[in-house]
């Protein structure tokens, strides 16, 4: 696909002057930097609200530049017959179907470091603003009430604050925090212990972070894991008189719980920037005690807002003039001349990477990749970029494999690779192990002459698998009645197998089965399948997207 894709952007700028329409309130840097570089632009700042006159006006485009208000849906995708590339100026990526992007061919690019900065010194200017109840007492005071006991705040020194989220803005977030003599503990899965030492945060559980937190920030991106982290449970399971700040994203938060919570005096004050529902015209938060709203104003600095449209004007006209790609989340960063040859391993590398990722709950410490046979005499630098984007984006929504490398090396995830000639069986065989905290592991593949690529070993257990949309990965005992039992409780909750793998160590020993079935696995479905007497565990891997 990435051959397909480059060449198209390049032969529409061999035809005509590629055009980009601009659909969020860029800055104006972002126009001039198009134009001169041979781009041409719509510019409709408003058009983002207006989904049916975006559906109209993305017919045509090369790109679509946005921000956060345009809702680039599969709809939008399906209307745009001629679009190649989206530019999200800004980081969060919710906002666009990344999988439909993937399956139309068309490259979603952000910016990811652009307005870091300005979103943490916004959570701080929060955190501040609730523990002063500023906003409250500025209109009391300009209201000629002069309320000086209503006010009382509380002193953030020696308080502990509470991270969920520690990648580039909650690090940042940190560092203020520690400045300001506070205390700082984070939870965040892909956060090792030598990069918590390095940054000077205590690395908690989620558990201890709700109950040990004065004050609470978030800044891991919205996906599916992270939808309700500050759930009803949690937001009650905090101390008495803490504080909430989100400025990450809206859904992270119960907020009917949180009103009830600052309704009750349970938490001292909120401070929220983004919604559920944005623009957040009503809002079940609204009215609460001590709340302090803005409507989504993170990145909302000059400075911000310049890095970023700079940077996404550049990168889009490269890709649209160039066919290069940089900061691209559904696709490999890997030269026109170099993708036929390599798609296929750039697939199964970030392949494994995913299937490792998708099983590690503990901080990863290390990835060694092993390359054997003809795929050892490749690009292997970007091969181990995809197999580390892989491994990392079950968590990192925002990872791709211009910034896989740069995000493992800042964490103290060490990379190491490995090249080899051709040891077994296969002409070409890639390895991919994990090191965590807690242990190794590892899954193993190669691409067979049809260009597809398959699972040929978990854990040294040798078995063969395709990568299929909705996978169940099953660890349990070489004994009978195992195969009898689990068909029977999938087929009893009505989930169809596809297809079905086996492989053991040894007979009796320890083995490993993998599920293709039609759809999802719900959580009970897995629940039931780890019940099962010769079950050790079972966990559902999804390879769409
Ligand atoms: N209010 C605003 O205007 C802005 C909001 N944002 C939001 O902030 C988010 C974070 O941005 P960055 O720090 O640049 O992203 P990042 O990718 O550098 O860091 C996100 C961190 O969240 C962690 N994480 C992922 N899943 C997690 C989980 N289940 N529990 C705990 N931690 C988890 C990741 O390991 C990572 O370290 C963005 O995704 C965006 O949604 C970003 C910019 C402006
Ligand atoms: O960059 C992000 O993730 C943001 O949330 C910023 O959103 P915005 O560009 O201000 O609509």
């Amino acid at each position: 696909m990435q051959q397909t894709v480059a060449n198209t952007a390049t032969a529409t700028a061999a035809k005509t002057r590629p055009v980009v329409l601009i659909s969020d309130k860029l800055s104006d840097a972002a126009v001039q930097i198009f134009k001169d570089r041979g781009v041409d632009v719509i510019f409709e700042p408003d058009l983002g609200k207006d989904k049916e006159a975006l559906l109209e006006r993305i017919a045509t485009v090369d790109g679509l530049a946005i921000r956060s208000a345009t809702k680039v849906t599969d709809k939008v995708l399906e209307a745009a017959k001629n679009l190649k590339v989206i530019g999200r100026a800004g980081i969060g990526v919710d906002n666009v179907d990344i999988p439909a992007a993937s399956r139309a061919g068309v490259i979603v690019m952000n910016t990811p470091f652009g307005n870091s900065i300005t979103t943490a010194e916004h959570a701080i200017a929060m955190m501040f603003a609730v523990a002063r109840q500023i906003p409250a007492a500025d209109a009391s005071t300009q209201a000629g009430k002069w309320e000086k006991n209503r006010f009382m705040g509380t002193e953030l020194t020696g308080k502990t604050l509470g991270i969920i989220g520690c990648g580039n803005i909650g690090s940042i977030v940190a560092a203020r925090g520690i400045g300001l003599k506070m205390r700082v503990i984070a939870y965040d899965p892909f956060l090792t212990a030598e990069r918590a030492a390095e940054i000077g945060v205590e690395k908690v559980e989620l558990d201890e972070l709700f109950a040990r937190a004065d004050v609470l920030t978030l800044h891991t991106p919205l996906t599916e894991k992270t939808r309700n982290v500050v759930s009803r449970e949690r937001i009650f399971a905090m101390k008495k008189g803490a504080i909430v700040i989100n400025c990450a994203r809206g859904g992270l938060v119960d907020e009917a719980a949180l009103r009830e919570a600052l309704d009750q005096g349970h938490l001292a004050g909120a401070g929220v920037d983004v919604f559920s529902e944005e623009p957040a015209k009503e809002n079940v938060l609204f009215g609460a005690p001590n709340l302090v709203c803005t409507p989504h104003l993170g990145a909302a600095t000059s400075e911000a807002q310049e890095n970023v449209a700079l940077q996404v004007a550049e990168q889009m006209s490269d890709y649209l003039l160039r066919g290069a790609v940089s900061n691209a989340l559904n696709m490999p960063s890997i030269t026109a001349e170099e993708a036929p040859i390599l798609t296929p391993f750039v697939t199964l590398a970030e392949r494994l990477g995913s299937f490792a990722g998708q099983l590690t709950e503990t901080g990863i410490k290390g990835v060694r990749i092993e390359y054997e046979g003809d795929v050892a005499e490749l690009n292997l630098k970007a091969l181990t970029a995809a197999a580390v984007t892989g491994l990392m984006r079950p968590l990192l929504q925002d990872v791709n494999m211009v910034s896989a490398p740069t995000i493992a090396r800042d964490r103290g995830i060490l990379v190491e690779e490995v090249r080899r000639e051709q040891q077994g069986a296969y002409e070409n065989y890639i390895r991919l192990t994990v090191i965590s905290e807690r242990q190794e592991r590892s899954v193993a593949g190669t691409v067979f002459s049809d260009g597809k690529p398959r699972i040929i070993q978990v854990k040294g257990i040798n078995l063969d698998a395709d990568f299929a949309p909705h996978m169940i990965y099953v660890t349990n005992q070489d004994k009978p009645g195992f195969i009898g039992s689990i068909g029977m409780a999938l087929g009893k909750a009505g989930v169809n197998i596809a297809n079905f793998t086996l492989g053991r160590k040894e007979a009796g020993g320890e083995a490993i089965c993998i599920i293709e079935v039609d759809g999802e696995p719900s959580a009970d479905v897995l629940k039931t399948i780890e019940t099962l007497p010769l079950v050790n565990q079972a966990k559902a891997l999804n390879f769409t997207g």
